[in-house]
């Protein structure tokens, strides 16, 4: 006999670049799993850059699995959103029609069905949207960092229905890094310490540069692999880094913001995006930073140690920066695109809660950005 659908939970997508479309594939392929589960996922609406493509009746129906296919091929072939008209049963919406046309869904969804907006973009101009929905009764689940990032008030906004919000991949991914430090706050034992590397890429690169290749080899590798933020300065500059130590600093009561946080740059700020644009920087800036990167590694090498691009987070401060540390410690020992956190509290004071594994990719991301929504299940139960 079948499952009977206990909880139906429509989503618009924001943002259907490497994680959204993979959100989008996990989505379509784990309907069977969620189908044994009693839960269904409704993907109303899809948007990107320029436009939102949506459901003919977002009350009543979805995109189709077909069409959700047709559209990552799309995306990924590089063609817009407008190339799928005609092919179901969908309507779109342009700049600035489709903001509005999102507000709508929430606004109605808000308070019939509820909906989940998904922000795997990677803009603050989501913030305003994202805030309106939570207006409207809505739920939010972030890939996305900035928007918890910006002003220490949208922070305070967005999670001010903590049941209503998921962020579990804008830290270390896949990894349960949130759910670990809210379960221990709640636990009322006072984190002190976090300390970690949290940078897939920058943890690849430095870890493929003791390999002895190259810098701007290995960052256009981690590119392709879909470690980096889309403009890669955002890891090398340490930003993307920062903006996760401070996400962590905020759970933790800290009512700082970015500019609190010390940030070490791999670049200067005569290759930073004011003066170079992003493919001019990968095509000749990187190659710019090789020597002194080579040095660098061959010296921490020469005393028995490695580099790594530490994240700290204590009462007294938050640093991002390059760290020299031997070979054999926790992070020392680190390869590939794997991040660490280790989590000093009352209960784990000499003895730190370690939370390893994958730490960026567009797979292990959008799972988690899946497990997120799913987690939010009992906010949409169908039956008593
Ligand atoms: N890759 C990883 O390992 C991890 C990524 N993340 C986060 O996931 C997010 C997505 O990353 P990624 O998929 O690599 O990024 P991409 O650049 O591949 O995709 C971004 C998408 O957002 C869309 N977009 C831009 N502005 C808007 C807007 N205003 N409204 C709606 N959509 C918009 C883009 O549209 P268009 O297609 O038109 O350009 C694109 O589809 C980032 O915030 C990143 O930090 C978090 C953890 C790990
Ligand atoms: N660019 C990020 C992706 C995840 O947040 C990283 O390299 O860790």
């Amino acid at each position: 006999m079948p499952t009977p659908v206990k909880s139906v939970l429509p989503v618009v997508l924001l943002g259907c670049g490497g994680v959204g479309r993979y959100l989008l594939r996990h989505i379509v392929s784990c309907r069977p799993l969620h189908a044994n589960q009693g839960v269904a996922i409704r993907v109303v609406g899809v948007a990107d850059s320029s436009s939102l493509l949506v459901a003919e009746d977002v009350h009543s129906t979805g995109l189709d699995d077909a069409l959700l296919t047709q559209l990552c091929a799309a995306k990924s072939a590089g063609s817009p959103l407008s190339s799928l008209l005609g092919r179901g049963h969908c309507q779109l919406f342009k700049n600035p029609e489709a903001r509005g046309k999102v507000i709508d869904a929430a606004t109605t969804l808000g308070r019939t069905t509820g909906l989940v907006l998904v922000d795997c973009s990677a803009t603050y101009d989501t913030v305003s949207l994202l805030k309106d929905a939570v207006d409207h009764g809505c739920c939010v689940v972030l890939a996305n960092k900035k928007p918890l990032t910006g002003a220490y008030e949208d922070f305070q906004k967005l999670v001010s229905n903590f049941r209503r919000i998921r962020f579990e991949s804008t830290v270390g991914a896949g990894l349960p890094v949130i759910a670990s430090v809210t379960r221990i706050i709640a636990s009322g034992d006072p984190i002190t310490r976090i300390v970690g590397s949290l940078s897939g890429t920058l943890g690849y690169v430095m870890s493929e540069l003791e390999d002895g290749k190259k810098f701007s080899e290995v960052v256009k590798t981690a590119k392709s692999l879909g470690y980096t933020e889309p403009d890669p300065r955002d890891d090398l500059g340490g930003m993307d880094v920062a903006r996760k130590a401070l996400i962590l600093a905020r759970l933790l009561g800290q009512q700082i913001s970015m500019e609190s946080i010390n940030v070490e740059s791999l670049y200067p700020s005569e290759l930073g995006p004011d003066a170079v644009s992003t493919k001019d920087f990968l095509e000749s800036g990187l190659v710019q930073l090789d020597k002194s990167m080579e040095e660098r590694i061959r010296a921490a090498s020469s005393r028995g140690n490695v580099l790594r691009y530490v994240c700290e987070i204590e009462s007294a401060g938050c640093q991002v920066g390059l760290k020299e540390l031997p070979k054999d410690s926790a992070l020392g020992r680190l390869r590939g695109s794997d991040n660490v956190v280790e989590i000093y509290s009352r209960c784990y004071q000499s003895s730190p809660l370690v939370i390893q594994g994958a730490g960026a990719g567009n797979d292990t991301t959008a799972a988690g950005v899946l497990a997120d929504i799913i987690d939010l299940q009992d906010l949409f139960q169908t039956m008593a």
